[in-house]
């Protein structure tokens, strides 16, 4: 098996509100992508690791994040795209073509396990499509535009998909080509393959595996490393 990891970090942070892209922030002294590379640089059954910035932090993440923290296996800094999806499929493009499997993580969800990911790696070879995801806590209500409840889906059906999402390569860029020519903006990978008819595996993730995306999401992070 060649792995690649793409890691989309090309975002705004806008609902973060910080005076820059969120995921330079530090959370216990580290930027918030260092700690998320980190877990991909450690683990043996990656080969590559491919970052997506966006154009004008590419130099920014390559002194401040790559070198600085002596991330060899980040193999290409590529630029980023308006959406999460563009920014994935500009990094899915690049994987080196012996890679027969593609890994998709959030660069903004620094606390997924050791355990997540040599999981999501075992599976994939027997699923060929598998993303991580929990069961939903609250009760999801469909509404319409003005706010009132159309329907109530059965929560025991319901999953909260995160990242990291795993494929094989063949799958993940007929998958993404196949988006891009019918105008289909999904918001995740795992969106785009089912469209495929491919089925996706859903494996057990973590309440912990947070996406930053809001100040309050930084304390809570900080909280668990605190406790890890
Ligand atoms: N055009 C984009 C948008 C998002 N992302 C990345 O996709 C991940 C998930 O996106 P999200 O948490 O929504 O980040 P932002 O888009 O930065 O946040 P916001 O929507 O608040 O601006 C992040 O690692 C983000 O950097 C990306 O690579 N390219
Ligand atoms: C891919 C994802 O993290 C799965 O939960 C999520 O859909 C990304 O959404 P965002 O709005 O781009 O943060």
């Amino acid at each position: 098996m060649k792995l690649s990891v793409v890691i989309p970090a090309a975002g705004q942070g806008r609902r973060m509100g910080a005076d820059k892209n969120k995921q330079f922030l530090l959370l216990n002294g580290k930027p918030i992508l260092a700690h998320t590379i980190s877990k991909f640089q450690n683990c043996s059954y990656i080969n590559e690791i491919i970052i997506v910035a966006k154009n004008q932090e590419i130099s920014y993440c390559q002194k401040e994040i790559v070198d600085k923290y002596d991330f060899d296996k980040v193999k290409k800094l590529i630029i980023g795209g308006k959406t999460r999806q563009k920014s994935v499929y500009n990094g899915i493009k690049e994987v080196s073509a012996d890679s027969n499997f593609v890994l998709i993580h959030d660069g903004a969800r620094p606390l997924l396990t050791n355990q997540i990911i040599e999981n999501i790696i075992t599976e994939v070879v027997n699923y060929q499509a598998v993303a991580v995801g929990v069961a939903v806590k609250d009760t999801i209500k469909i509404v319409n535009q003005d706010k009132y409840i159309m329907d109530t889906p059965k929560r025991d059906n319901l999953i909260a998909i995160q990242t990291p999402q795993c494929f094989s390569k063949t799958i993940i860029l007929d998958a993404y080509q196949k988006a891009f020519k019918e105008n289909f903006i999904g918001t995740d990978s795992s969106s785009l393959v089912e469209r495929l008819g491919q089925r996706v595996k859903v494996i057990e993730g973590s309440y912990e595996n947070l996406k930053i995306t809001t100040p309050e999401d930084l304390q809570f992070a900080e909280r668990i490393l605190f406790r890890r």
